[in-house]
């Protein structure tokens, strides 16, 4: 059932607890299940990692979530099941990269599909790879996009990779790497984008006893290697992502001060959410000792800002710069067009609706905010919870009210975002 918010323009005051990060999650579900099992506390269950723990189930383990949310993995001990059905993978990229190169260990044919979105997006260059190792890779439509079939086993081996389409690909291939014979190296054909992802990824194989590592022109991860967690229990940091919704919201809206917490430092690259609002001028601090900030709005004036470590980040800055002052420039942000939607445009055009005045290119957005006047309007959430959240933080500044369709899709990665809204005193109504 497709589900509207209507906000009206708000102040905001209060505390608000990050949700657990979705990337760590989904690996961590992963790496239990290339274990023999662990238990994964603070995890985030949503649809993107409620769609990798069922692909573990379909390789022969299985996810138990306790009434405190603890998941009970058991694992597929390095050598994953031909899987009984599809693999329906939902809207997660994550899920479908990782799970397209543990597929490629099963001695058989695995079909992985996933949602509209996540049928239209690149896995051409993961496919090639999984057919250098001597697997069998192909996108049904020929198109290098879902649905894929999927026959392994792939062995081990050498294998190039464009790195500024997904860094996912990577993440796949190391993870899956540790379990075959002799290992895999992956070289990168061009310069890595999403980097800290990877970085994310060596720490989780790090706290799961595999060793991987970065090279002179690539990564590599040798094989024979055992999924282990010591204690066998692994806990989830704060997801900087979903951090940066209620800190951007607290830097335009939260003149009394909003308190985030579980904002604990860990490798994600999305932490420069807190520089960034920072530089814009809000009135930021970051206790990371005790995992809190504190932030409250000031006037905000736009930067230039790279995104090329941060794609996740560029709905959220586009929306601090159209209240800001001046230009936002975001830059290096062509892969963030290959996400769940082509996420310029999709915020170029959205924004655009409510008054805000862009300029596109392929690799940019530029946000005019002194140009623009930021009136309430009703927008298109585009099936896109990073979408939808970002233009939620537009409407509570905005001139009259604001309302965003589709907005059930937040379940994606931050299930309790508009309660978490709500409970900082923001004035918005559902309707189905
Ligand atoms: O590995 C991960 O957990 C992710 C990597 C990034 O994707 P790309 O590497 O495709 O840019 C990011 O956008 C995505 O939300 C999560
Ligand atoms: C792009 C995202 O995730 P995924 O690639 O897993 O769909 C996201 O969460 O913004």
């Amino acid at each position: 059932m497709s589900e509207n918010v209507t906000i009206v323009p708000s102040t905001l005051e209060g505390t608000v607890r990050a949700p657990p990060s979705k990337s760590y999650t989904h690996r961590a579900i992963l790496a239990a299940g290339y274990a023999d099992g662990a238990t994964v506390r603070d995890a985030l269950w949503s649809a993107d990692t409620r769609a990798t723990a069922r692909a573990v189930s379909l390789f022969g383990g299985a996810v138990d979530r306790a009434e405190d949310g603890t998941l009970e993995v058991t694992g597929f001990d390095g050598r994953p099941e031909v899987p009984a059905d599809v693999i329906d993978c939902d809207n997660s990229g994550t899920t479908m990269r990782l799970v397209t190169a543990a597929a490629a260990l099963a001695d058989g044919i695995s079909v992985l599909t996933g949602d509209e979105s996540l049928r239209s997006r690149p896995q051409g260059p993961l496919l090639d790879a999984i057919a250098a190792l001597g697997g069998e890779a192909a996108s049904t439509r020929g198109n290098g996009q879902a649905p894929l079939v999927v026959t392994g086993p792939i062995a081990s081996g050498e294998v190039s990779i464009p790195g500024d389409v997904s860094s996912q690909y990577i993440t796949a291939l190391l993870m899956a790497g540790a379990v075959t014979d002799e290992g895999i190296d992956v070289v990168l054909e061009t310069e890595l984008k999403s980097a800290p992802y990877v970085d994310v990824t060596l720490e989780v194989l790090s706290d799961f006893g595999v060793d991987a590592q970065e090279t002179a022109d690539g990564f590599s991860v040798d094989g024979g290697q055992s999924y282990r967690r010591a204690g066998g229990e692994y806990a989830v940091p704060g997801d900087f992502s979903s951090i940066s919704y209620p800190l951007a919201a607290g830097a335009i809206a939260g003149e009394a001060g909003v308190r985030i917490e579980g904002a604990n430092p860990s490798a994600q690259g999305d932490t420069a959410i807190v520089e960034i609002v920072d530089r814009m001028g809000a009135d930021v601090d970051w206790d990371r000792e005790a995992g809190v900030i504190d932030v409250s709005s000031a006037s905000l004036s736009g930067i230039e800002v790279s995104v090329e470590d941060t794609p996740d980040l560029l709905p959220t800055i586009a929306t601090l710069g159209a209240v800001a002052d001046g230009e936002t420039h975001i830059t290096n942000a062509e892969h963030v067009r290959y996400k769940e939607t082509d996420r310029v445009s999709a915020m170029a055009e959205e924004l655009g609706k409510m008054g805000v005045e862009t300029t596109e290119e392929r690799d940019s957005l530029t946000i005019h905010g002194s140009d623009s006047s930021l009136e309430g309007a009703t927008v298109s959430g585009r099936g896109d919870h990073r979408i939808i959240m970002s233009l939620a933080l537009a409407g509570l500044v905005a001139d009259g009210e604001t309302t965003i369709e589709g907005t059930e899709h937040v379940d994606v990665s931050f299930p309790g975002f508009f309660d978490a809204l709500s409970g900082l005193g923001v004035d918005l109504t559902a309707a189905e």
